[in-house]
C-alpha cells in the first residue's frame, strides 16, 4: 500500500513545527522527508487547557525557566563559587511578593479546590504553593533547587504540592494522581532533601521499587538529574544506583560495598535475589517507595512486595505508595501495611488524564482492526509517534510482521526481547528514529515518552486500570493526546469498564454507550477474573482466496504423498 511508503523513511522531526499542521499523508507522498508535528510542537488544544487541567502551567514555566537559565549562565562566567552561592540565594528571595505561599488552611483549601485534590488523614500538613514555599518552610537545599531550575522544573504540580511536604514531615503516603502529572518528582524531591539534611549518615537510605526495568531506569535517570554534582559531608557524592545485573554481580562479589549507595532503584525480583544472597542490607533503609504501587501489590508481585517490606526492618521506616490507579481492594491492603498514612487523591481515582481525547472504534472482527489502522493512516489520524498495545506477545509479534510487511517504520517490544534490544528500541523511539512502537502491557505503566500523539489499543485492555495506564502514555506533562480503542463483537463485556473510565474522565459518551456500559454483577465478576474476552482470532490480512489456494495446494500435496505411500505398499506386497 502506497501510503505506508511515506511512513517508512525514518522520522524527520522538524523541531518545532509551528504550523501545527497534521500530516496529510497523501499530499506528502512524493517528498523525501515530511515534517510531522513532533515532540517539540505545541500540541493542539494546549492553549485551551483550563488552569485546573494545566498541571504544568506551561507558558509561565517555560518562560521562567529560560530566564533562570540565562541568569545562571551569566553568573557562571562572572563569579567565583562563593559569589555564585550568594546570587542563588537572592534569586530565590527576589521573586518575593508574587509567589504562591500557602500559610493557612484557607489557602490550602483554595489551592486543593483548584486542582480537585482530596487529602485525608491525621494532622495533615499544609501543601506548598511553589518550590520557593519549599525553601522558606523546609529549607530546601539550594543545590537541589538549582538542579530543579536547571531542568526547567520551576513550579510544583498538584501531586508535588501535596506529597512533598507530607514526605518531609516523615508521613506514610498513599497517593493517586493522573498519569503524566509528575508523581516521580513528588517522591524524588523529598527523598533527596532528606538525604541532604542527614548528610553525615552513611549507607542505603532510600529504596525505590518499580515493576519494570524500563521504568526503574527512567526513575534512575530523573533521580540522577536532580542529584547531579551534589556532594555530601567529606566531599562524598550523593550516590544513586540502578540495581542492574552488573551492579548485582559487583555487590555479590564484594567488588563494591552496599554502604556506598544512598538511593537504590530496582525491580522486585532482582532486589530479592540480592538480599537473599546477603549482598545488600536493607535494615537501614528509611524511605521505601513503591511506584505503580497497585501493580506491586496485585497478585503478580504481592509476595515479592511482602518480602521487601519485611527486609526493610528499620522501625522508623517511612513508606510511600504512588500510582495513577488504586482500586479499593488494593487500597485496603496498602493502608494495612502503612503507619497512620495520609491519603492524597488528585482528580478522580478511576479516571484517565483529562488531557486525552478518548475514542472507541468498532471493527466488527479481527480483520476489521487492520483495516481500521490503514484507514487511520489514510485519513491522517495516525500521527507519529504512535504506540500500539496488544494483549499478548504472540499477537504483538503478529501485528509487527503484518505492519512490517506493509513497510511501516515500526518495531516491537515484549518480554521475549532481550534487554539490549528493548533499550535500543526505546532509544530509537525517543529520538524520533522510530515512528510506531508495538508493545504488550510491559510498557503500559510509567514510561514517559514525550510527545506521543496517539495510543491505539489494538486489543481492549483487560481492566479499567490497564486502560488508564496504557492511554496515559500520551497527554503527559500538560500536553494533549489521543487514544483510540478498537473493539469487536468479542469485546461486548470488556469494553464496558472502558466506557465507564471515559465517563469519569469527562469524555464525550453517546447515549447508547451510557446505557450499554451498565454492568451486571456477573459481568463485573468476569472482568475481575479477566474472563471478559473470548480467545481472539489470529492477526492476518492474507486474503481469503490466497488462504484457500494455499489450503488446496497443501491438500493436493498430502493426497499425492498418500497415493505414493499406497503404491509403495502395494509394490512391496507383490
Ligand atoms: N514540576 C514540574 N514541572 C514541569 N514538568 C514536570 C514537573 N514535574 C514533572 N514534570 C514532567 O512531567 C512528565 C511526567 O512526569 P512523571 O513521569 O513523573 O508522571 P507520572 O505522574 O509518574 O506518570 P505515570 O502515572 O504515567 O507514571 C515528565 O516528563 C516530567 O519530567
Amino acid at each position: 500500500m502506497d501510503v505506508f511508503r511515506v511512513l517508512t523513511r525514518g522520522a524527520y522531526l522538524k523541531k518545532p513545527s509551528t504550523s501545527g499542521r497534521s500530516i496529510d499523508v497523501s499530499k506528502n507522498m512524493d517528498r523525501e522527508a515530511i515534517s510531522v508535528p513532533g515532540n517539540a510542537r505545541k500540541p493542539d488544544g494546549e492553549e485551551n487547557l483550563t488552569r485546573e487541567l494545566d498541571f504544568f502551567r506551561n507558558k509561565r514555566t517555560i518562560h521562567k525557566a529560560e530566564k533562570k537559565q540565562e541568569e545562571l549562565h551569566a553568573q557562571d562566567d562572572a563569579m567565583n563559587e562563593e559569589k555564585d552561592e550568594e546570587e542563588n540565594d537572592s534569586r530565590v528571595e527576589d521573586k518575593g511578593a508574587n509567589l504562591l505561599k500557602i500559610s493557612n488552611t484557607d489557602d490550602a483549601l483554595q489551592l486543593r479546590k483548584s486542582y480537585r485534590g482530596n487529602v485525608s488523614g491525621h494532622d495533615v500538613p499544609l501543601p506548598i504553593g511553589s518550590f520557593e514555599d519549599l525553601v522558606s518552610r523546609f529549607k530546601l537545599d539550594r543545590r537541589l533547587l538549582n538542579n530543579l531550575i536547571d531542568n526547567h522544573f520551576t513550579e510544583p504540580t498538584p501531586i508535588q504540592c501535596e506529597a512533598i511536604p507530607l514526605a518531609l514531615h516523615e508521613r506514610d503516603i498513599l497517593a493517586c494522581a493522573p498519569t503524566g502529572s509528575g508523581k516521580t518528582l513528588a517522591f524524588i524531591i523529598p527523598l533527596l532533601q532528606q538525604i541532604l539534611t542527614n548528610e553525615h549518615r552513611e549507607g542505603l537510605q532510600g529504596l525505590i521499587v518499580s515493576p519494570t526495568k524500563e521504568l526503574a531506569s527512567q526513575i534512575f535517570a530523573e533521580c540522577s538529574k536532580l542529584s547531579h554534582k551534589i556532594l555530601l559531608a567529606k566531599k562524598r557524592p550523593l550516590t544513586v544506583a540502578l540495581l542492574s545485573k552488573s551492579l548485582s554481580a559487583k555487590l555479590r562479589n564484594k567488588v563494591v560495598s552496599d554502604k556506598k549507595y544512598d538511593i537504590i532503584i530496582t525491580t522486585p525480583l532482582r532486589l530479592i535475589d540480592i538480599v537473599k544472597q546477603e549482598a545488600l542490607d536493607l535494615s537501614n533503609v528509611k524511605h521505601l517507595i513503591f511506584d505503580e504501587a497497585d501493580k506491586l501489590l496485585d497478585k503478580t508481585f504481592v509476595e515479592q512486595a511482602d518480602s521487601i517490606l519485611s527486609s526493610c526492618s528499620n522501625p522508623q521506616l517511612r513508606r510511600s505508595m504512588f500510582s495513577a490507579t488504586i482500586p479499593s481492594g488494593i487500597e485496603s491492603m496498602a493502608q494495612s501495611i502503612m503507619h497512620d498514612p495520609v491519603r492524597v487523591i488528585i482528580g478522580h481515582k478511576e479516571a484517565a488524564n483529562s488531557n486525552i481525547e478518548q475514542k472507541l472504534v468498532f471493527c466488527g472482527n479481527e480483520e476489521g482492526k487492520l483495516i481500521a489502522i490503514r484507514q487511520l493512516i489514510q485519513e491522517g489520524e495516525f500521527r507519529p509517534p504512535v504506540i500500539i498495545f496488544l494483549e499478548s506477545i504472540s499477537r504483538a509479534k503478529a501485528l509487527f510482521h503484518e505492519l512490517l510487511y506493509d513497510n511501516l517504520n515500526v518495531d516491537v517490544i515484549h518480554a521475549e526481547r532481550t534487554q539490549v534490544q528493548r533499550d535500543k528500541i526505546i532509544e530509537r523511539f525517543r529520538s524520533g528514529d522510530l515512528w510506531c512502537l508495538i508493545c504488550t502491557d510491559v510498557l503500559a505503566r510509567g514510561i514517559d515518552f514525550k510527545g506521543i500523539n496517539l495510543v491505539i489499543n489494538y486489543d481492549v485492555p483487560a481492566s479499567a486500570q490497564a486502560y488508564v495506564h496504557r492511554i496515559g502514555r500520551t497527554g503527559r506533562g500538560g500536553r494533549s493526546g489521543k487514544a483510540i480503542t478498537f473493539y469487536t463483537k468479542q469485546d461486548v463485556i470488556g469494553v464496558k469498564p472502558i466506557i465507564n473510565v471515559m465517563k469519569q474522565s469527562g469524555s464525550e459518551v453517546s447515549p447508547w454507550m451510557e446505557t450499554f456500559s451498565k454492568m451486571s454483577k456477573k459481568e463485573k465478576e468476569m472482568v475481575k477474573k479477566g474472563k471478559a474476552h473470548q480467545e481472539r482470532k489470529h492477526i492476518s490480512t492474507v486474503p481469503r482466496v490466497v488462504k484457500q489456494k494455499k489450503r488446496q495446494r497443501r491438500e493436493m500435496l498430502d493426497a499425492s504423498k498418500r497415493r505414493k505411500q499406497h503404491n509403495q505398499i502395494e509394490d512391496e506386497e507383490i
